[in-house]
């Protein structure tokens, strides 16, 4: 056990937004930390890809490195803070820091989600932490709740709006009525989405976060390579003035189900796209690059976590906080819980998902096409729950809302309305969430 006073030792790889915070944290807090520790806590060393670089922060003298291998094999560091981000180097310098006896806390939701259980049995052997809060949701405690506070429940959905950047653009069209490009540009112009926006855009990121969320809530491990996933490029100003219409709004959903199958099994369900939900859902009301994620438990019922889900501090409290309790773990020569992945099920492909969808179509506006639509429907087994029609001079729109169906009986619907002579087009599918049957 480490002695009271004796100071434990703090590596941070990685000075950019969120490292320049976990630094500026622990030099600020460093008194406080000290008291909920019950030992100083002592940065040794910062790992930097260019000594000359300019920081938000200023690092104390002869801490910076550009040796990270160096700095977390260097035998005396208990705990290693990773925010450099991408698989590698980083992974070799978590494998590496654990071989060495330290405990690591990352905020790396890439490498976690694409190769989190070499990482786990790695921590596991070493007989150390590895906690990861401000992978999922930034500032939002959502890890430790799944892990420790739900612990004793039994979580059977959760629902996250878990990026930031498609947030925005679809809270900005939803708003002011723009298209895609116009809301992208402005995120662009405020500093939201990046230059090259795809990991936001095209659902990598949130997709990242489903599969850490999926294998914390189902005590499964689920990668990302598990993860069904679309983007919200395709989502039209139409598509939003529609969701409107039904007193929806759009939202990008991260959404992992656990689904009782035929043989009484339970098996996972995860995926990212574009959703409509009711605006009465409480995951509507999330605004702006603000995250949240819906939790929905047998014994708990319906839980909220709402938040900030990025922005260099609000990260670098997420890190502060598995910080100070890996090192009072260091203190006291424990380890918390680990990975949970006892239940191992299987997780189901897109194809067995079931929803409800929302499907327009384009169609000659005569009689007997309205039946012929739903008998489309009907005979791949989706019930359909309301149909709109809005007439213009010679064609028409259907508006055809489903009961829950599969993702391959919809995907059968949409394949026999595509040939239909009567339907000019499948304008739009939108899956609906988050509301009742
Ligand atoms: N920024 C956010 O809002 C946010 C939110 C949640 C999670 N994260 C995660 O936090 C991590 C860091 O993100 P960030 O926004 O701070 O990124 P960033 O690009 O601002 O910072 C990363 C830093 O690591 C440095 N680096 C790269 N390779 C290095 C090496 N080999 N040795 C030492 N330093 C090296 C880079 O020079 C850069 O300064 C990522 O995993 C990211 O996904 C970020
Ligand atoms: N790019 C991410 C940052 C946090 O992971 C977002 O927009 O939410
Ligand atoms: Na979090």
């Amino acid at each position: 056990m480490t002695e009271s006073g004796k100071p434990l030792k703090v590596a941070v790889l990685g000075c950019g937004s969120v490292g320049s915070q976990v630094v500026r944290l622990l030099q600020e807090q460093a008194t406080d930390l000290a008291a909920r520790v019950g030992s100083p806590v002592e940065l040794v060393g910062v790992a930097v890809r260019r000594l000359d670089a300019a920081r938000e922060v200023e690092v104390p003298e002869g801490l910076l490195t550009t040796d990270a291998e160096g700095l977390v094999s260097r035998g005396d560091i208990d705990v290693v803070v990773e925010v450099i981000g991408g698989i590698e180097p980083a992974r070799s310098l978590i494998l590496s820091a654990l071989e060495h006896g330290a405990s690591v806390v990352s905020a790396n939701k890439a490498l976690l989600a694409e190769d989190g259980p070499t990482l786990f049995e790695a921590a596991e052997k070493a007989g150390r932490d590895l906690y990861y809060e401000a992978a999922v949701a930034g500032a939002i405690p959502i890890l430790r709740p799944l892990r420790e506070s739900l612990a004793g429940d039994k979580v059977t959905r959760v629902l996250g709006i878990v990026n930031g950047t498609t947030n925005f653009i679809l809270d900005k069209m939803d708003t002011s009525g723009a298209g895609f490009a116009d809301a992208l540009e402005e995120a662009q112009a405020l500093g939201y989405a990046e230059a090259d926006p795809t990991a936001d855009v095209e659902g990598f990121d949130a997709a990242a976060k489903a599969a850490i969320l999926a294998s914390l809530a189902f005590h499964t491990r689920v990668t990302d390579a598990d993860v069904y996933r679309e983007g919200i490029a395709e989502v039209s100003a139409t598509d939003v003035a529609s969701a409107r219409e039904m007193n929806c709004v759009v939202k990008l959903l991260a959404i992992c189900e656990l689904r009782e199958q035929p043989d009484g099994e339970e098996a996972v369900s995860v995926r990212v796209h574009p959703a409509m939900i009711p605006r009465s859902h409480p995951l509507a009301s999330v605004r702006e690059a603000y995250n949240a994620v819906f939790v929905e438990s047998e014994a708990a019922g319906q839980l909220m976590f709402y938040g900030p889900g990025a922005g260099g501090s609000p990260t670098a409290s997420a890190v502060l906080g598995d910080l100070v309790t890996v090192a009072r773990n260091r203190r006291n020569d424990v380890r918390g819980p680990g990975e949970s992945s006892y239940a191992d099920r299987a997780v189901l492909p897109m194809g067995e998902a079931r929803t409800r969808y929302h499907v327009a179509i384009d169609v000659d506006d005569r009689a007997g096409v309205l039946a012929t639509v739903a008998t489309a429907f009907a005979e791949h087994g989706v019930s359909i729950r309301t149909v709109r029609q809005e007439g213009r001079d010679d064609d028409a729109q259907l508006v055809v809302v489903s009961h829950e169906a599969t993702d391959a009986q919809l995907s059968a619907t949409v394949a026999h309305l595509q040939g239909m002579d009567s339907v000019r087009e499948v304008s739009s599918v939108m899956r609906v969430e988050g509301g009742a049957e």
